[in-house]
């Protein structure tokens, strides 16, 4: 209530007639209505059924493959837990059960069971790309299957279709002073959504357990279809006129991002867009925001409050705001070394980095072991897009040091890069310089592990979460500690 009668920091007459005349030419209702008719009949009718049709077959499979599984393994042990693990993060302890993704120390991530290169192989690109569509990737994350193109299409124009905001989350990202960072303003509009929440309302009148998974699929689909105008409006609020590119509903995702953003007329960024949307997607269950999605979805709050508790993770510096962390530090380090990027110079800059306490940003991994496959994937985007630019030259050059001096420096159990060391560059390179921005990206996409598992958990009928916790003092009575 007091948000909404507060005044505007963004009163601009200009701009708000501006949004006036543009949401009236793409209104909700209309969005529907101009759903070419392909697209519009897709998502009900097309070939081999929509995602939900699909899901609907899937479901009673998985259930009673787990339930035969637990009647049979049930009392299995699957490790130990040790003190330090209970000190330390509960690094190693298995403890989650997540469908979507596996995490190898090594190898790095399969989305359900397909390395990066294979997804990049088999899963549909858009018709004038070669990167996967991030449609397709959801599509493998919920059913374990390699979408058709059509199937893929199909879900491009049900999020579309469904990627009105209401107008009052609107005004409440108008609302935000520039100065709250756009993570926090990305967690507050996702909160709001809860306004619409079909989970929500149908628990409230009485829900049985059966159908709870498929109050959560509609609202996750409103979810991811909503992630792009809010992240398009704060981007647009903050940094640029604040005027909101329309949703194309015969344009897939990663399109309609880059235009939100202001960014579609350059080819090669929404291939970039593509890319990044599915690389970011998934990470198994148990990082900072895939399992905080998951904790908070677990009491049966709805997508959109479980999304947003994701995010508020996902906003920490040790986890996806690195990605900012690093810009500021390549940034910081090109001021301080100039074009001296010999060895030693390079060196000394990260001792000195390291003596005063701090992290290399965009280094080191609690699971992996090796360099991120997904910092490959985008390095070889650079080999073939950028290969000249001075901050992918830096970048290139940091991780010919910086591996050696983390494992000298003797702590990381990983002197590799991981995922944030290498997206921020590509941003810069294409314009959308604006580094504190860089996590409501990696959000965008986050959504989709996130919501692929909550339709899961739901269907699966997945309890509460609620691990046990001790004192130090309990503890130590339960090892017989003097
Ligand atoms: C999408 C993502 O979330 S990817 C990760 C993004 N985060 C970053 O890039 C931030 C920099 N990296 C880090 O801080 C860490 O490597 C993390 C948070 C990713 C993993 O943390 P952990 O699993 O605790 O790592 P690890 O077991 O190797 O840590 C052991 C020690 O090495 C230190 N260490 C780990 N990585 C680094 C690094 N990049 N630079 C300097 N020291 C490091 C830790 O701070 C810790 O020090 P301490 O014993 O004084 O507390
Ligand atoms: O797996 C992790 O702990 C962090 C990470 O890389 C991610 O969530 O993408």
């Amino acid at each position: 209530m007091l948000i909404l009668t507060a005044p505007r920091f963004m009163n601009n007459t200009k701009l708000a007639s501006t949004r006036r005349l543009a949401s009236s030419l793409f209104s909700q209702a209309s969005l529907r209505s101009k759903l070419p008719a392909t697209a519009a009949a897709s998502y009900s009718t097309i070939k081999g059924g929509s995602l939900k049709d699909r899901l609907t077959e899937l479901i009673p499979q998985k259930q009673e493959e787990i339930k035969k599984f637990r009647s049979e393994h049930g009392g299995d042990v699957v490790g130990n837990v040790t003190v330090d693990q209970m000190y330390g993060g509960a690094r190693g302890i298995r403890s989650l059960v997540w469908e979507g993704s596996v995490l190898d120390p090594s190898e790095g991530i399969r989305f359900r069971g397909y390395s990066i290169p294979e997804c990049q192989k088999l899963l549909p690109s858009s018709p004038n790309g070669k990167q996967p569509l991030p449609e397709s990737l959801f599509w493998l994350l919920v059913t374990g299957e390699v979408p058709t193109l059509t199937q893929v299409q199909s879900l491009s124009a049900e999020w579309a279709a469904r990627s009105q905001l209401p107008k009052f989350v609107e005004e409440l990202i108008d609302r935000c002073p520039p100065s709250l960072h756009p993570m926090a303003q990305f967690s507050l509009a996702i909160t709001a959504l809860e306004h619409d929440s079909a989970f929500a309302k149908a628990y409230e009148h009485g829900l049985n357990k059966h159908d709870y998974w498929k109050y959560t699929y509609e609202d996750c689909m409103d979810l991811i279809a909503k992630t792009v105008p809010i992240a398009g409006r704060i981007y647009r609020n903050i940094y640029r006129d604040g005027i909101v590119a329309p949703i194309q509903v015969d344009k897939d995702h990663s399109y309609n991002f880059a235009n939100v953003l202001g960014f579609a007329n350059n080819k090669e960024f929404v291939e970039l867009m593509r890319l990044y949307l599915s690389l970011h997607s998934d990470h198994e269950g148990g990082n900072v925001s895939a399992h905080s999605g998951h904790l908070v979805g677990s009491a049966l709050s709805s997508p959109f409050l479980s999304m947003a508790a994701s995010l508020n993770g996902l906003a920490g510096p040790l986890h996806g705001l690195a990605n900012q962390e690093v810009l500021s530090f390549l940034n910081t380090m090109k001021e301080e070394i100039g074009d001296d990027l010999s060895d030693e110079r390079i060196k000394s800059y990260l001792w000195d980095l390291l003596k005063s306490g701090r992290v290399v940003p965009g280094y080191g991994h609690a699971v992996l072991r090796k360099t991120d496959p997904r910092y490959t994937a985008q390095r070889e985007f650079a080999q073939e897009y950028l290969p000249k630019d001075p901050m992918f030259q830096l970048v290139s050059r940091l991780y010919e040091v910086v591996p050696a001096v983390l494992t000298e420096h003797g702590k990381t159990k990983n002197p590799f890069p991981n995922v944030d060391s290498h997206s921020g560059i590509l941003l810069q390179y294409y314009g959308l310089k604006e580094q504190n921005f860089y996590t409501v990206l990696f959000g965008v996409s986050r959504t989709l592990g996130v919501a692929s598992q909550l339709i899961w958990d739901r269907a699966l009928g997945f309890p509460i979460e609620r691990p046990k916790s001790f004192s130090t003092e309990a503890l130590k009575k339960l090892v017989n500690a003097k």
